[in-house]
């Protein structure tokens, strides 16, 4: 199996590279169930998060790992932006992403329980990984919708060559194979 080395801090893992999209490559990041890891990339970002910063805000799934441990750290709160509609959801704010990464169209909810919480504050965005964008930006609109200012950008991983205004702990490439 190809591996590829991704290290933050003291923590280094050697991923799987795995297929998204017809030749295109990319190594595999999973924070979820890995606790060394999720602990050594929480203490970096927490270090980029702004003093005026009232709230974190990420989304479903795998970066969940990583705002709960940098809310705990932080004593900031967090919010999770589902990507599945709930029953008990009311009135939810409804936003459409496209990761060109992956290759999927998803939809993002946020019940308006929590979106009330947003309302006037400054969030800092939180992700495991940014590639394409798109994510992050369906992210950041559901923050403006729900009346949020964006203070900080996070990923753990940038993922390519593209140019986001982020701050990322760590570069992974995407592998092109003919
Ligand atoms: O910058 P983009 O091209 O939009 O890609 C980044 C997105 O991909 C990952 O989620 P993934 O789809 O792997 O889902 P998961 O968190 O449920 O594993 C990551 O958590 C971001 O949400
Ligand atoms: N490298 C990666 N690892 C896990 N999920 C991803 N989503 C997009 N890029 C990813």
């Amino acid at each position: 199996m190809e591996t590829y080395p991704i290290t933050v801090g003291k923590i280094t893992r050697h991923v799987p590279v795995v297929e998204t999209l017809p030749g295109v490559h990319i190594p595999l990041v999973e924070l979820m169930g890995d606790v060394e890891l999720v602990q050594a990339a929480a203490e970096a970002l927490v270090k980029h998060l702004p003093a005026e910063t009232d709230i974190l805000l990420t989304l479903e799934t795998s970066p969940i790992v990583l705002a709960h441990v940098m809310s705990a750290l932080s004593g900031k709160p967090y919010i999770v932006v589902r990507r599945k509609r709930r029953p008990y959801m009311q009135n939810p704010i409804i936003q459409e992403v496209e990761s060109l990464t992956l290759g999927v169209s998803e939809t993002l909810w946020l019940d308006s329980r929590q979106a009330e919480r947003l309302l006037g504050q400054k969030v800092a965005l939180v992700f495991d990984v940014v590639s394409s964008g798109g994510t992050m930006m369906a992210l950041e609109k559901v923050a403006t919708r729900a009346g949020a200012t964006v203070v900080a950008r996070l990923a753990a991983f940038h993922q390519g060559s593209s140019k986001l205004p982020i701050t990322s702990l760590a570069e992974i490439p995407i592998l092109q194979s003919a």
